[in-house]
């Protein structure tokens, strides 16, 4: 059956649910003047990373309370304080005005922000977006983000613990999938917008690959908290990410990703679907996902950096053999810093 679409009061959009029209005038404004025209640039990134932030704030033990309710921004003074949480005062700066000018909560604004980043990246899948999150009264507890020196298990029981369901550890390695559009601007301070893989503007399994190459070499001065030894100049390696890769309980769900774009498409949908829901009642919402942009799709096979091949793999998982892939041509050079929207930066006078 068709289903009946309304017309908008903006006169040029259609949409299945009336509560959805006023997204689209959010999505063209924060394409504009957030994403510098729809690119998948450091704040387009940094878009992700505090949809993540504000949504794995919620505790099982605790009683879950909290989640994607907005509380990073709408507590911005003492969420933005805590450690793991660093850098994120910027973002958040960023997005601010944008809730203010729109009739949109803190809490659905930060995960429409995230959905419309993404799609921004050539070969990401479109995700999904409800709309209608509970508003947070109170900001969340320190403790509750990983941290990249936390060892596997702190982080797998941190995940488990992540609302009354929580996380499987295959979903950790699931939703880690956001780290092949990321960079560390806090981590080695003396590095920022270090890319944690060779091609931090593309949503590709690079990142899963590239993680599996026994290290070489800091890509600093030295060792930073969360930092170890990565196998590509210019692309920082955490400590959780390297440690997730070999660990035997994610080791071969992590090692499943390379050279799998169907596979990362549908598991990270399902993985940032449910970190944007966290907190909240799905079915009490509105599915206004068509709102989200179409992603340009890539056609790329997954290939190892320059000089590096099969022969650098520290093979973790038992199970099955890492696939024999080819290598990119020419020397190594260092992956280039992710861009970032100076313009943008500077009205905020954000460093
Ligand atoms: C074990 C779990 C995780 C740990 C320990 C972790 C840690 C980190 C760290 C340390 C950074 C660098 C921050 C900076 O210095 O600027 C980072 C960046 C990022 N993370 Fe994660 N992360 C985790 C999971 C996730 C998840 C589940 C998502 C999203 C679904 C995510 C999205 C991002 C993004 C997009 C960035 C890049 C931000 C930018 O480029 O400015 N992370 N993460
Ligand atoms: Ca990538």
């Amino acid at each position: 059956a068709l289903t009946r679409r309304v017309a908008c009061p903006d006169g040029v959009n259609t949409a299945t649910n009336a509560a959805c029209c006023s997204l689209f005038a959010v999505r063209d404004d924060i394409q504009q003047n957030f994403f510098s025209g729809g690119q998948c640039n450091a704040e387009a990134h940094e878009a992700l990373r505090l949809t993540f932030h504000d949504g794995i704030a919620i505790s099982n033990k605790a009683g879950n309370v909290g989640g994607a309710d907005g509380s990073i921004m709408i507590f911005a003074d003492v969420e933005t304080a805590f450690h793991a949480n660093i850098g994120l005062d910027e973002v958040v700066a960023i997005e601010k005005p944008f809730v203010d000018r729109h009739n949109i909560s803190a809490a659905d604004f930060i995960q429409f922000a995230g959905a419309v980043a993404v799609s921004n990246c050539p070969g990401a899948p479109r995700l999904p977006f409800f709309l209608g999150r509970k508003t947070a009264t109170s900001p969340a507890p320190d403790g509750l983000v990983p941290e990249p020196f936390h060892s596997v298990v702190q982080i797998l029981d941190r995940f488990a613990d992540a609302g009354p369901v929580g996380f499987e550890d295959v979903e950790v390695v699931w939703a880690l999938s956001a780290h092949t559009i990321a960079a560390a601007n806090d981590v080695d301070p003396n590095l920022p917008a270090s890319p944690f893989d060779s091609t931090p503007t593309i949503f590709d399994t690079q990142f899963f690959l590239e993680t599996q190459l026994r290290g070489t070499d800091f890509i600093g001065k030295g060792t930073q908290p969360g930092e170890v030894f990565s196998a590509v100049k210019g692309v920082m390696r955490l400590q959780s990410d390297h440690l997730l890769a070999r660990d035997t309980r994610t080791n071969c769900e992590w090692q499943s990703f390379v050279n799998n774009p169907q596979k990362l498409h549908d598991r990270f949908i399902d993985a940032w679907l449910k970190i944007s829901l966290l907190g909240n009642d799905q079915d009490s919402m509105i599915d206004c996902s068509e709102v989200i942009p179409v992603p340009k799709t890539i056609n790329v096979q997954a290939t190892f950096p320059p000089t590096l091949s099969n022969k650098q793999v520290e093979q973790a998982c038992a199970d099955t053999p890492f696939p024999t892939l080819k290598s990119a041509p020419g020397p190594a050079t260092a992956v280039p810093p992710v861009q970032r929207n100076q313009a943008l930066r500077a009205n905020l006078k954000l460093h």
